[in-house]
C-alpha cells in the first residue's frame, strides 16, 4: 500500500516514517508539511534518523495524495480537515492520529466519510483502546456511587487539553454510564467550584519534560478507589496502531470508523 505521512517533520511523523519503511506491504509515496516549514524539500528518511529513502518533504497535498492508497495523518485540526476533503476526492483511506478537533471539525471529516474511509482515533494504541472497554464496563458495573475522574500527563510541548485520549476514556465512562458526556463533562476547576455535582466526569490535565503519554482513569467510591492505568513509553505503539488501521482500511466501504473497529473491540 501506497502510503503518505501527514505531518512528517513532526514527532509522530518521524516515527511514522520508520515504522512503514519497516512494514512489509507498505511503502511512502509522500511526505506532507505546511507551506513555510524548515523541513520541505529534506528527505523524510533523513529528518526520521533512517537515513535517505528518495521522498522529500512537500507542500503539496492534492498532487501527493492521488499517488497514494492512504494517508496517516498525525499534524494540525486545520490541516486534518483539509486533507480529510483531499482524500475523499482521491477515494483513499485517511488514518486521523490529530488531537484536539472541535465538534465542527469533527462534523466536516463525517462530511468526507461519506467518500472515504477514515479512520479516526484519540489513540491508536493497543492498550488504550483495550482500557476504553474497561472503562465502560468498570463504570456500567460501579454506577454513579463512584466519582470518575480522568487524570493525564504529557510532555511540556502537547498543545491541546484534555487529550484525545482522556476524552476517549470519558466517552466510554459516560456510555458506560448510559449518559452523554457533553452533559456531565468537569473541566479546568478552579477557585470556590462548590462540591463536586453527582454524575460529573472530571478531567485534570499535567504537562512537563518528555513524558509519552500517561493516563488514569479513576473511580472514587465510599473508602475506595479503582485506577485503571495506560503509561504510554515510546511513540512507536500510536505509528504501528495507525499503520495496522491504515492497511485494515483498504478495500472497506466508506464511513467513519475508529481504532475499536479496527482492533475489534467494538461490541465490548
Ligand atoms: N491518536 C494518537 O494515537 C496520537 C495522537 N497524537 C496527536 O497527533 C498530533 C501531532 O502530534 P506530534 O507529532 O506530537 O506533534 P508535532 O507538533 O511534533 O507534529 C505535528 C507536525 O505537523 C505539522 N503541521 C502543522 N500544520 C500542518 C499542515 N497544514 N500540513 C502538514 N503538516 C502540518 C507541524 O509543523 P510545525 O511544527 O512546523 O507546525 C509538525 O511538524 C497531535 O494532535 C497529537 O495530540 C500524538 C500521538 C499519538
Ligand atoms: O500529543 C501527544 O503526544 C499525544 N496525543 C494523544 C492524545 O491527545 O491523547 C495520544 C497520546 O497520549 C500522545
Amino acid at each position: 500500500m501506497r502510503l503518505v505521512v501527514a505531518g512528517a517533520a513532526g514527532r509522530m511523523g518521524r516515527t511514522l516514517v520508520q515504522i512503514i519503511h519497516a512494514t512489509k506491504g507498505a511503502t511512502l509515496a509522500g511526505a506532507l508539511e505546511h507551506d513555510g516549514s524548515k523541513a520541505l524539500g529534506q528527505d523524510a528518511g533523513v529528518l526520521a534518523g533512517i537515513g535517505e529513502i528518495g521522498v522529500a518533504v512537500t507542500a503539496n497535498p492534492l498532487e501527493t495524495l492521488v499517488k497514494a492508497d492512504g494517508v496517516v495523518d498525525f499534524s494540525s485540526p486545520v490541516s486534518t480537515v483539509q486533507l480529510a476533503g483531499l482524500a475523499a476526492q482521491a477515494r483513499i483511506v485517511h488514518v486521523i492520529g490529530t488531537t484536539g478537533l472541535s465538534a465542527q471539525d469533527i462534523g466536516k471529516i463525517d462530511a468526507a466519510s461519506r467518500h472515504a474511509v477514515i479512520i479516526r482515533s484519540g489513540n491508536m494504541s493497543l492498550g488504550v483502546n483495550l482500557l476504553a472497554a474497561l472503562v465502560k464496563k468498570v463504570a456500567a458495573t460501579l454506577g454513579e456511587d463512584y466519582d470518575v475522574e480522568i487524570v493525564e500527563m504529557h510532555h511540556r510541548m502537547k498543545v491541546d487539553a484534555p487529550s484525545g485520549t482522556a476524552l476517549m476514556m470519558g466517552e466510554a465512562a459516560a456510555a458506560g454510564r448510559g449518559v452523554r458526556l457533553a452533559d456531565v463533562s468537569a473541566r479546568g476547576r478552579d477557585g470556590h467550584t462548590g462540591a463536586r455535582k453527582d454524575g460529573d466526569i472530571g478531567f485534570a490535565s499535567l504537562r512537563g519534560g518528555t513524558v509519552v503519554g500517561d493516563h488514569d482513569a479513576i473511580f472514587a467510591g465510599p473508602g475506595e478507589r479503582l485506577i485503571l492505568s495506560h503509561k504510554a513509553e515510546d511513540r512507536g505503539i500510536f505509528a504501528r496502531g495507525a499503520v495496522r488501521a491504515v492497511l485494515w482500511g483498504q478495500g472497506k466501504k466508506p464511513g467513519h470508523y475508529s481504532m475499536a473497529d479496527v482492533l475489534g473491540l467494538s461490541d465490548i
